[in-house]
């Protein structure tokens, strides 16, 4: 039986909770995301702390809640990989057994060929970077020969950078659409920059192009059922557009919420699924602790303000797609359980604990919003019995 009109999933990008058992495989034991902000900066975040965030994990500064006012939990993965792509997918019910591939040696000689070949360039780059440091480094020759930056991490990523100004936007984009074509890396990102030698600043018209999700997900599931699906920030990037009714893409976290919050204001059904790249891409990456601290406590403010505008059949869950600890060695992602906070009218204060799959989420989400019989993927575990009690 249905139990909600609308359900708010909010996507912190990046922000683990603590290493998962298998961390060492991808070199990332003793990770610990929002632990380590924690312990490094003073960090204030009422209103998750009153939903039961600090009884998920220690986390100095944040106490557990006797009576919290949400459920609470954790999640582990049980994808091969720990990128944004993969994570989402199986937030939305689609674990990946396969990694997707990546060069761990640098992009191979015979891609950047053929991808010159086919745009009727050189490229420059091509190894293993961190993009504002590649940038920092090729940014000039980029803007005196309009040969792209291309770049890859250790995720399935093949990343092209090229000014706004010397190239445009247009042809950035169409050159990715190329790449796109013919790679079977989980994502080809646009990364687009402006300025000048010693200023380069990336700029909000990134652009990633996924592959679909190799199977059905919860969004599918969703508009199967004539369930809208409303997509808030790059999620709908990376469903490659597939099972969304409408999307708001979005220039940072403040605008993702305050866009949100625009949604929860206004009457609506269906489930809203919002991401916050910002977590990730400008703190995470960058090993920003502060920005990062900083982001939190905003977002933990406007959740402050989400939290009153939810109707009685309408719920929030809060919950992330891998982590990306600042404080680590490294700038890449960190292999961590996500945490899982669920508040709103119909949700009872539970402990969910610590769950096997992301997919869980969506088993959940799907059950809350048109029941339980619609859902046929490889799906996680509902606990929406837990969370909505019928009365
Ligand atoms: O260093 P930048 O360009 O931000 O790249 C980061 O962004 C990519 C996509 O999230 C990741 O794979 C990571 O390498
Ligand atoms: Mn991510
Ligand atoms: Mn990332």
């Amino acid at each position: 039986m249905k139990k909600l009109d609308r359900l708010f999933i909010i996507v912190l990008d990046s922000l683990g909770v603590g290493a998962l058992p298998d961390a060492e495989e991808y070199g990332d034991l003793g990770a610990n995301t929002l632990g380590h902000i924690a312990e490094a900066l003073p960090l204030k975040l009422p209103v998750m702390e009153s939903l039961g965030l600090g009884n998920i994990l220690d986390v100095r500064g944040i106490s557990p809640a006797s009576a919290p006012r949400g459920a609470w939990g954790k999640a582990a993965s049980r994808t091969k990989g720990k990128d944004s792509t993969v994570g989402h997918w199986e937030l939305a019910g689609v674990p990946v057994d396969q990694p997707l591939p990546t060069w761990p040696q640098g992009i191979d000689s015979a891609v950047i060929r053929d991808f010159e070949e086919a745009i009727g360039r050189k490229c420059l780059g091509g190894g293993v970077a961190s993009g504002t440091q590649i940038i920092a480094e090729l940014g000039a020759r980029h803007v005196e020969t309009g040969f792209p930056i291309v770049y890859t991490s250790a995720d399935s990523v093949f990343q092209i950078a090229a000014h706004e100004e010397v190239v445009g936007l247009e042809k950035l984009y169409h050159w990715c659409e190329i790449a796109r074509k013919t790679l079977s890396v989980g994502r080809v990102i646009a990364r687009p920059f402006i300025g000048q030698e010693g200023s380069w600043q990336r700029t909000a018209n990134r652009h990633d192009y996924a592959l679909p999700a190799p199977g059905k997900t919860m969004l599918d599931a969703l508009q199967e059922k004539g369930c809208p699906v409303v997509a808030v920030g790059k999620i709908a990037d990376l469903f490659a557009g597939r099972g969304i009714d409408e999307s708001w893409p979005t220039k940072s976290n403040d605008h993702g919420m305050d866009k949100t919050l625009e949604i929860a204001r206004q009457e609506g059904k269906g489930l809203v699924f919002v991401n916050l790249v910002d977590f990730d891409s400008v703190y995470g990456h960058r090993r920003d602790v502060r920005g990062y601290r900083d982001a939190l406590e905003s977002f933990d403010f406007r959740l402050g303000a989400l939290l009153p505008l939810l109707r009685n059949d309408e719920a929030v869950l809060i919950t992330a797609d891998h982590g990306c600890d600042p404080v680590f060695k490294g700038t890449d992602h960190t292999r961590e359980y996500v945490p899982i906070l669920a508040a709103g009218p119909p949700m009872s204060p539970v402990p969910l604990g610590c769950r096997n799959s992301f997919a869980d989420i969506a088993a959940s989400a799907v059950d809350l919003l048109v029941g339980p019989a619609v859902w046929s993927g490889p799906a996680g575990e509902s606990f929406a019995d837990t969370l909505v009690q019928e009365g």
